[in-house]
């Protein structure tokens, strides 16, 4: 469990994290969202010790985390895949760790192998491991010590589609165990598909929360039309609330039948009438958090890193 309570911390006099409170329960992967920049790197910073908040605490399993006595075994944390020593081999890492932690050199060996590092890649140096491999040596140094929550700042940067197919796996399994994860992403497409919850973030402030399902039940229904503009006139017509979405459909916030029945008394001929899922949280997304996206234009692909997969 993880416990947020109303965090805030300035830069200066600029407000990165502004009163953010929510909980990542056990048993649940928690998708923490935002923009670039809304502030889910300095909450999690904040999480781990690493930053000092100027108001509210976190706490993790119960306690701060600098009152866990055995951080290492209660929190995996991966913060920044780079941030490994480069001149260090991968087991080397891991080793360093296992002796920090006061565990036994066969859980390296067992790492390597749950994180699929080959023999060959776990002898060679950090410095030039491919940025996936990074995380797959940040993912097993979170798990070496077998711990109750996991921590994760966009881990599926780098990763190829079958390592976000794995991490997915391997994050469901952890979360089923009885686990907690917590782990962000600027991308909704990647959460979206391994996240029980979600906490939306936008500059600075939680805007959005709750189970996946319950968003995706206020996220309405998507109507399609030839005249995607004539299709919202005549649902607003009706005293739907609808707008054009970004990929030429219409997002309506009423039930499936109302918004077929208010396109059949206007003579509208729908191609396509469905309940909106994953384009109504895309578009819930970037409604929400329209105030800090830097582009006016719904960019769905905004990509930081190099190799960031949706
Ligand atoms: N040490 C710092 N000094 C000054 N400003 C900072 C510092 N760390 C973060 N910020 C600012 O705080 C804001 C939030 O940054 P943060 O890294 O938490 O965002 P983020 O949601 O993790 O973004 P991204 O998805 O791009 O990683 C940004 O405007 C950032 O420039």
């Amino acid at each position: 469990m993880i416990t947020v309570e109303s965090l805030s911390k300035s830069y200066g006099g600029f407000r990165a994290v502004d009163d953010v409170s929510f909980t990542a329960r056990p048993g649940r992967v928690t998708g923490f969202l935002g923009p670039n920049g809304a502030g889910k790197s300095t909450t999690m910073r904040v999480m781990v010790g690493l930053t000092v908040a100027d108001a509210g605490e976190v706490r993790v399993t119960g306690r701060r985390f600098r009152e866990l006595p055995d951080p290492g075994r209660e929190v995996g944390v991966l913060l920044d895949a780079s941030a490994q020593h480069a001149g260090r081999t991968g087991r080397e890492v891991l080793t360093i760790a296992a002796l920090t932690m006061g565990l036994p050199r066969v859980r390296v060996e067992e790492m390597l192998a749950r994180v699929s590092l080959t023999d060959d890649e776990a002898s060679r140096r950090v410095r030039n491991y491919s940025l996936g491999m990074r995380q797959r040596l940040g993912i097993a140094t979170a798990l070496l010590g077998d711990p109750e929550v996991l921590i994760l700042d966009e881990p599926a940067n780098g990763l190829d589609p079958a390592g976000i197919r794995w991490m997915r796996d391997l994050l469901r399994d952890f979360a089923d165990a009885g686990g907690t994860v917590l782990l962000s992403s600027h991308l909704l497409h990647e959460i979206e598909v391994v996240a029980d919850d979600l906490v939306v973030i936008g500059n600075g402030r939680i805007v959005a929360g709750g189970s996946k399902e319950e968003l995706l039940a206020g996220a309405g229904t998507l109507a399609r039309a030839a005249d995607g503009a004539a299709l919202a006139a005549a649902l607003q017509g009706a005293g739907i609330t609808a707008r054009p979405t970004s990929a030429g459909a219409v997002l309506a916030e009423a039930d499936l039948a109302r918004v077929g029945a208010a396109a059949f008394a206007a003579g509208i001929a729908l191609h396509e009438l469905r309940a909106a899922d994953g384009a109504g949280l895309e578009e819930m997304f970037l409604t929400l958090t329209a105030g800090s996206q830097r582009e006016d234009a719904p960019t769905h692909s905004t990509r930081k890193h190099e190799g960031a997969a949706a």
